[in-house]
């Protein structure tokens, strides 16, 4: 069984206006609330792709009881801890742009942080777990490693998607799968990364480091995948960008929920681009539908 943990869960509040005009009054054109949160955003793909799977994580208040609604409308699992404090609202803007503001995320304490490490040691080394997005700052910067410790107390694989010290530090415990896009890359090491070489470099780095399986996502211009032996590089399908707000996530849940099915780290790859540019291409997460009409124009090759 795959969990996901979201420890920052969010309502993504999408907000569409014509012309942004700040210190003025705007009025939308179209909004739209959806259930947010990384880890929340990969328990629907895995949802959409039959992966059975559960979500985990912290909810609050009546914009968390929002967001269970919404999952248990799509016949997800949940398990989540229930806090005091009210789950955080992102405002999504898109203006021609897309801006993104979001919150810190509410108060967590001791006792709740133990619930979810208590539930999550109750896992076995037949599951996978999710690790995804921002830690609420009552959390402290240290609760990831927390949490992987406790998986690896229970022989659990973990994926984990984060940035910066956090996902380096990470990378000893040999996460299944890690996936910076080109950006994050550079920033973890530093460096200024100029040409696709340079990418693959500071690809194999992060296999030398632990990881077991890297992608790097490189929005509208492909992405690449990294194993022990190969490098593989795969193009994007030809559409329309409506909304890429979770297109990372549902990589993520492509490739988790394919190679967790059928060992297959190519057809993973293929299932994880597809399904981040039929999310790309939607208003809301991707359809299963939408994420098979996509699959076939995702060419892989070996460089
Ligand atoms: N403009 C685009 N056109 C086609 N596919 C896209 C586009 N943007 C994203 N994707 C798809 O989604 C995948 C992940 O996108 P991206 O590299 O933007 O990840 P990310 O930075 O983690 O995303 P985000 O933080 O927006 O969720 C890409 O590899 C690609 O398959
Ligand atoms: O603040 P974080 O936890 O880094 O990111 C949260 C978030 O931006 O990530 C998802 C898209 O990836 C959204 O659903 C959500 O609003």
């Amino acid at each position: 069984m795959i969990y996901t943990i979201t420890l920052n869960p969010s309502i993504d509040y999408i907000v569409e206006v014509d012309e942004l005009k700040l210190g003025d009054l705007n009025r939308m054109k179209r909004d739209l609330k959806l259930p947010g949160g990384k880890g929340i955003n990969v328990s629907r793909i895995l949802n959409r792709l039959d992966a059975p799977n559960t979500a985990l994580g912290f909810v609050g208040g009546f914009s968390g009881q929002y967001i269970e609604d919404k999952l248990h409308a799509e016949h997800i699992s949940t398990d989540f801890v229930h806090v005091a404090d009210d789950t955080r609202i992102n405002v999504k803007l898109k203006h021609g742009e897309e801006t993104e503001i979001n919150g810190q995320g509410p108060n967590i304490s001791t006792e709740e942080a133990d619930a979810l490490v208590a539930k999550l040691s109750q896992l076995s080394q037949e599951d996978v777990v999710v690790l995804s997005g921002s830690v609420p700052p009552s959390l402290g910067a240290n609760f990831y490693d927390r949490l992987i410790e406790v998986c690896k107390q229970t022989g659990a694989e973990f994926v984990i998607d984060t940035t910066g010290p956090a996902l380096l530090k990470a990378l000893a415990d040999r996460p299944l799968l890690v996936k910076p896009n080109h950006h994050e890359l550079a920033e973890l090491f530093s460096v200024v990364i100029a040409s696709r070489e340079d990418i693959i470099t500071y690809g194999r780095k992060l296999l030398e480091l632990g990881a077991q399986h890297v992608l790097i996502s490189m929005a509208g211009d492909g992405a690449l995948l990294i194993t022990p032996d190969e490098v593989y590089h795969a193009n994007v399908p030809k559409g329309t960008v409506k909304n890429s707000v979770g297109a990372g996530d549902s990589m993520i849940a492509g490739f988790t929920g394919t190679l967790v099915s059928t060992h297959d780290p190519i057809e993973a790859f293929r299932t994880g681009v597809a399904s981040g540019s039929a999310t790309a291409f939607s208003d809301d997460l991707a359809t299963r539908a939408k994420i098979e009409e996509l699959r076939p124009q995702v060419t892989i090759v070996k460089l």
